[in-house]
């Protein structure tokens, strides 16, 4: 089992900040939320989201001594957290985006935290991840992904394999079916879960390219995920409507596609019928190599 050890003061510098942060866009989160509530087994009562993300987050992890921070990269609507131990001052990064780097790096730069990993829920093929960026900019920085993605990082995780950043920590769990090399992360006492691309609130990850298969994806979210406690908050690498957080109870009881049998499930999985993400062809090539593919 592959454990993040404590490090002794990393020396970090956040390098050539050029601070253009990249907003939420108006035409990219309408555009794609019109994708989303077209799928079927999908909600299509909420409203897409045309303002700021930020202002909509109801709940949020209160875990003492704990730093936590969810941010929105606006075109992809993919979400980034940090998580940091407030005395020790470690951090983790999950799920970054090139796009927000410098965002990204201001913030860990301003609250005087010290990131020790960069991990990635699975191969994204929306986005191309900031990790390995991330690295050539903070000394001491280590890449994280799942053994099972294919892809290039420091860290190859495994079931059980615990994250460490000071005194909190986040556990591995395998949750396949969206691609081979899914994770969702549980925080140390299981008030968190990060799904990634596997549990999307009121939704999940598509199952029809990168090794998707719906019926792995139903076991995994059913035994992996829906049997966390009820109050674990679920924070998803994805949302097309503006929701920022629900909760393991809710997706049991409320998940249009996880409520199914698993039959039903695997019926609508195969014929979602969904455009293929825009940048899927340079995202998953960048992706296997941390983001840094330079063809
Ligand atoms: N419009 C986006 C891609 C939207 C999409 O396919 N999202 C994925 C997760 S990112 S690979 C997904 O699994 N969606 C599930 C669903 O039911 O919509 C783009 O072009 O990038």
């Amino acid at each position: 089992m592959c454990s993040v050890i404590r490090r002794v003061k990393p020396i970090q510098r956040v390098a050539a900040l050029s601070l253009r942060p990249r907003g939420h866009t108006k035409e990219s989160s309408y555009a794609a939320a019109q994708d989303r509530s077209s799928s079927p087994g999908v909600g299509s009562f909420a409203a897409p989201l045309c303002g700021n993300a930020r202002s909509c987050c109801s709940m949020v992890a209160k875990t003492k001594g704990l730093l936590f921070r969810q941010m929105f990269e606006g075109e992809s609507c993919t979400y980034t957290y940090l998580l940091a131990d407030t005395e020790t001052r470690e951090a983790i990064i999950i799920d970054p985006v090139l796009e927000t780097i410098d965002r990204d790096l201001r913030l860990i730069q301003e609250l005087d935290l010290k990131l020790i990993v960069a991990v990635n829920t699975h191969c994204h093929a929306d986005h191309i991840t900031s990790s390995g960026l991330m690295k050539k900019r903070l000394v001491g920085l280590k890449s994280a992904i799942s053994r099972f993605s294919g892809a290039s990082a420091d860290i190859q995780l495994a079931e059980g394999d615990k994250i460490k950043f000071g005194k909190h920590y986040l556990t591995v769990n395998n949750t396949p079916g969206h691609t081979d090399g899914c994770t969702t992360l549980v925080f140390g006492d299981q008030s968190m879960a990060f799904t990634g691309d596997s549990l999307l609130i009121r939704g999940c990850g598509r199952t029809d390219f990168q090794q998707g298969c719906a019926s792995r994806l139903y076991e995994s979210i059913h035994t992996k995920i829906f049997t966390l406690p009820d109050e674990c908050l679920v924070y998803p690498a994805h949302d097309y409507l503006g929701q920022t957080v629900s909760t393991v109870g809710e997706e049991r009881r409320f998940n249009p596609r996880l409520t199914k049998t698993k039959e039903e499930f695997v019926k609508l999985m195969n014929n979602l019928n969904l455009p293929k993400p825009k940048k899927i062809d340079i995202s998953v090539p960048a992706n296997l190599v941390c983001g840094l593919h330079e063809g």
